[in-house]
């Protein structure tokens, strides 16, 4: 059994993470952590997640020494805010535990990457160079051998697992841009109250149009420019990617459906997509479940998909575990389904 911690238990990923690796046969569950003067230190997670009472009600602790608890770790997951990650990490690297991070803090190679986009220098060059992205379906050899997992965000998820079979075929015309609108449950902003996702100021609406993280995110990851265009809906949990791109001259629908079986359909029970051809996928589908569902319809050149995820868990927790689970050669899909 490995001795997994999770850090940020306490939080809506942190919560489904508890959950999957109480049921996981290989996984020992051997502590839920919070952050030092945390409101909600040493209550029992289930207290905060009533779904969890009776199943996980282990005590949120306070971090107060993140070096003892790597001493006792084979694996740490990080449900914590990007710049807690950024910091925590290393701390949990240096003992050679393997780390899978929620957050976007070790996502993207660049210059001024998370000035720009997080408001943080970062400070880990080495580790940030070394994290494998672990996008499930698209980089499981890489995931095998790293230590350091960066778990994608949730609407790069949705995003790149439409896009990337197509783009891999060499069948988008990349001079037009895929144009990518998502909209995302409010669960999807963390269980800390603000302002944005209070009950009475979530209507539905754009937001950080032209200045999202996730742009760079998708379009580095991709090795393809995109429009992309966030949208919070009134909803609690899900996420539906609606994307619109120009074929490569000369592609048509067998083409298309031929490279998304190509990428996805051998590998049944191995992964977590699910085709749909030309049904249009939808949030309630997936909700509460590890899938992506993809559909497409193609007219003339050009194409229109839709992909859809439970942001908590294919956009985050779950994923994580796939990682964990390829990582670690076990089933890819256990826990999980
Ligand atoms: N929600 C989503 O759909 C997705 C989230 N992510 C990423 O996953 C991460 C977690 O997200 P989410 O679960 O929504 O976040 P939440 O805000 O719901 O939870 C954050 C957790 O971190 C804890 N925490 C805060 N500061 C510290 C600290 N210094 N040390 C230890 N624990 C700390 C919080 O508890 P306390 O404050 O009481 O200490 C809480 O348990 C974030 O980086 C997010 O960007 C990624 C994809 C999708
Ligand atoms: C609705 C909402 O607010 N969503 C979040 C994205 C959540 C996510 O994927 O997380 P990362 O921050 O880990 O990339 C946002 O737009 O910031």
């Amino acid at each position: 059994m490995l001795n997994t911690f999770i850090i940020g238990a306490s939080g809506y990923t942190g919560a489904e993470l508890a959950k999957m690796v109480h049921t996981h046969p290989q996984l020992n569950l051997a502590g839920l952590y919070v952050s030092a003067n945390s409101l909600d230190a040493n209550k029992p997670v289930s207290d905060l997640h009533g779904q969890l009472k009776g199943i996980v009600d282990l005590p949120l602790q306070p971090l107060t020494d993140p070096a003892a608890v790597a001493a006792k770790a084979d694996i740490v997951l990080l449900a914590t805010a990007h710049e807690v990650s950024h910091d925590l990490a290393t701390i949990f690297l240096s003992k050679d535990c393997q780390v899978f991070d929620l957050s976007g803090a070790f996502r993207v190679q660049g210059d001024d990457f998370y000035t720009q986009y997080y408001g943080f220098e970062h400070q880990h060059q080495q580790w940030l160079e070394k994290a494998v992205y672990g996008l499930a379906e698209w980089n499981s050899q890489a995931i095998k051998q790293a230590q350091l997992v960066a778990v994608p965000g949730c609407y790069p998820t949705a995003s790149q697992l439409a896009l990337k079979p197509l783009l891999e075929a060499n069948l988008i015309d990349k001079d037009q841009w895929p144009v990518i609108n998502a909209v995302s449950g409010v669960s999807g902003a963390g269980r800390k109250a603000t302002m944005v996702n209070s009950f009475c100021e979530v209507s539905l609406q754009a937001y950080g149009v032209f200045g999202h993280r996730h742009q760079p995110e998708i379009a580095t990851h991709l090795g393809c420019d995109v429009i992309f265009t966030p949208h919070l809906g009134n909803f609690k949990r899900g996420i539906l990617a609606t994307i619109t791109a120009k074929l490569a001259p000369g592609v048509d629908a067998g083409k298309v459906a031929e490279a998304m079986q190509q990428a996805y359909q051998g590998q049944s029970g191995q992964h977590a997509v699910r085709l749909l051809g030309e049904q249009t996928a939808s949030i309630q589908n997936v909700v509460n479940t590890c899938f992506c569902d993809i559909g497409w319809k193609v007219q003339g050149q050009h194409i229109i998909l839709t992909s859809a995820i439970d942001n908590l868990l294919k956009g985050a927790s779950s994923q994580a575990m796939q990682c964990i689970n390829i990582r670690n050669d076990f089933p890819q899909l256990t826990a999980l389904v």
